[in-house]
C-alpha cells in the first residue's frame, strides 16, 4: 500500500518499474552476457529473502506499481517460490504486476506455482530455435529443456513473450523462423540490441552487434509493419505484423534511446540499487536495511538514490569502437 509521496527523479521521471535481481548465478553462460569462468559473489553476501521482502515492500510503499524478478537465473535461487508468495500479498495493493524474466529451464517445475502466486505474464529468453546454436549460445543450456519449460508456462496459463538478443552472424538468419514459430505458438516476440556489459573474455560486442533498425528492415520486406502506441511499462516498442496480426517489440538502447521514458530502478541481491542499467553509480540499501527495524532510514536512503538518478547511458559503437562499457555484467543487475 503506498504510504507517501511517489519516487520521481531530477528529470520528473516517475520511478513506478523495480527490477530485482535476486542470484547472480546462472545454469547458463550465454556468451554475450558473462565470461566462461565466471567469478559469483560468496553465497554470505547475499541480501536474505527476508530483506529483499522488506526492500521490495519498501519500494511498493513508494509507488512501485511492477516488480519484475531476474537474475542470474531467478528461478534457481533456493526457496525463490516463498518470495513469490510473499511478494503476491502486495498485488492489488498497490502492486500491480509481478512478473519474472527467465532462461526458462525451471518453468517446467514452477510454472503452475508461479500463476498460483498472480504472476500472469513471464518473459523467457530464447535467441535461437537450432538445438546447436542454442548450446553455443548458452554453453551450459539445452534446447528441449527450454522449450519444455515454455510448454508448461503456456499450460499454467501464463502469457509469454520471448526475448531474443539480436546477434549478428548467429540469429540474424532465423528472423523470420523465430517470427513465425512465435506466431503458431501464441507468444509476443521482442528483439533486444546487445549492450556492452562486462568483459567476456573472447567475445566482441562489435561483431556480435545487430542493430534492430536492420532488423526491422529486414522484417519489412515481408510483411507490413504496424506500430503500436500500446506499452507495458518496459522499453520495448512495439508494431504489429499487419498479414499475421502479430505483435513485435523493440528494445533499441543503441539505434533508439529511450532514456526519457525511464521509469525503472533495479536492486541486486547484496542491496545495491543501480539507478541506471548503463552507468556504474550505485547506491547501498543494505546498510540502511539493517541499520533500524524501523524503514525511516531506508526510505531516506531510497529517496537520496532516486535523486541522483542519471539521465541515461552512454553506450555508443557508432564510431566503431564500444564506449559506455559498463565493468558488471548483465547478469548483476538482471538486465
Ligand atoms: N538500456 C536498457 N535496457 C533495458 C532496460 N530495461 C530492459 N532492458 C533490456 O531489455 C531486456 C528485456 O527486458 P525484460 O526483462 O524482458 O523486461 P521489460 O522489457 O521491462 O519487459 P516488459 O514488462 O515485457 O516490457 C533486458 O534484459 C535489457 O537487456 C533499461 O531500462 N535500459
Ligand atoms: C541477464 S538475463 C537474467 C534473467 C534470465 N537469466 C534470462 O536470461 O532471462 C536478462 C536478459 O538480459 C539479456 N542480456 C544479457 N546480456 C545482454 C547484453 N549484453 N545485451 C543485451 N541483453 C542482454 C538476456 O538475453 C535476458 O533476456
Ligand atoms: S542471459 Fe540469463 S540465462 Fe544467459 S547467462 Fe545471463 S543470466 Fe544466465
Ligand atoms: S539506460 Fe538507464 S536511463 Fe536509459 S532506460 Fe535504461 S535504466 Fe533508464
Amino acid at each position: 500500500m503506498q504510504h507517501a509521496a511517489p519516487l520521481i527523479d531530477p528529470f520528473a521521471r516517475p520511478i513506478t518499474y523495480l527490477r530485482v535481481s535476486v542470484t547472480d548465478r546462472c545454469d547458463f553462460r550465454c556468451v554475450y552476457c558473462m565470461a566462461e569462468h565466471m567469478q559469483f559473489l560468496p553465497k554470505a553476501e547475499l541480501l536474505t529473502l527476508e530483506e529483499l521482502d522488506r526492500l521490495c515492500s519498501a519500494f511498493v510503499g513508494l509507488g512501485v506499481q511492477k516488480l519484475r524478478i531476474t537474475g542470474g537465473e531467478p528461478l534457481v535461487r533456493r526457496n525463490i517460490m516463498g518470495f513469490f508468495h510473499a511478494m503476491s500479498r502486495h498485488l492489488g495493493a498497490g502492486l500491480e504486476e509481478l512478473t519474472l524474466t527467465t532462461n526458462g529451464s525451471q518453468l517446467g517445475r514452477f510454472a503452475g506455482e508461479l500463476a498460483d502466486c498472480g504472476v500472469r505474464r513471464v518473459n523467457v529468453s530464447l535467441d535461437t530455435l537450432d538445438p546447436d546454436k542454442f548450446a553455443a549460445i548458452t554453453r551450459w543450456g539445452r534446447l528441449p529443456q527450454v522449450l519444455d519449460g515454455i510448454r508448461a508456462a503456456a499450460a499454467a496459463g501464463l502469457r509469454v513473450k520471448i526475448n531474443v538478443v539480436a546477434l549478428r552472424g548467429v540469429n540474424d538468419g532465423e528472423l523470420f523462423d523465430l517470427v513465425r514459430w512465435c506466431g503458431d505458438q501464441g507468444h509476443d516476440l521482442t528483439f533486444i540490441e546487445v549492450m556492452p556489459m562486462g568483459d567476456l573474455g573472447n567475445e566482441d560486442r562489435l561483431d556480435q552487434y545487430w542493430p534492430l533498425s536492420d532488423l526491422r528492415a529486414r522484417l519489412a520486406e515481408r510483411f507490413t509493419l504496424m506500430d503500436l502506441a500500446e506499452r507495458t511499462g518496459g522499453p520495448a516498442r512495439y508494431v504489429r505484423l499487419r498479414e499475421t496480426g502479430q505483435k513485435i517489440g523493440f528494445i533499441t538502447p543503441l539505434t533508439h534511446n529511450f532514456c526519457e521514458s525511464c521509469n525503472r530502478v533495479r536492486l541486486t541481491c547484496t542491496g545495491e540499487l543501480f539507478m541506471c542499467l548503463g552507468q556504474e553509480d550505485n547506491a547501498d540499501l543494505r546498510a540502511p536495511l539493517r541499520a533500524s527495524g524501523d524503514d525511516a532510514v531506508l526510505i531516506d536512503a531510497i529517496r537520496a538514490a532516486i535523486a541522483n538518478k542519471p539521465k541515461g547511458h552512454d553506450f555508443d559503437y557508432s564510431r566503431q569502437t564500444v564506449t559506455g562499457q559498463m565493468t558488471r555484467h548483465m547478469s548483476h543487475t538482471g538486465g
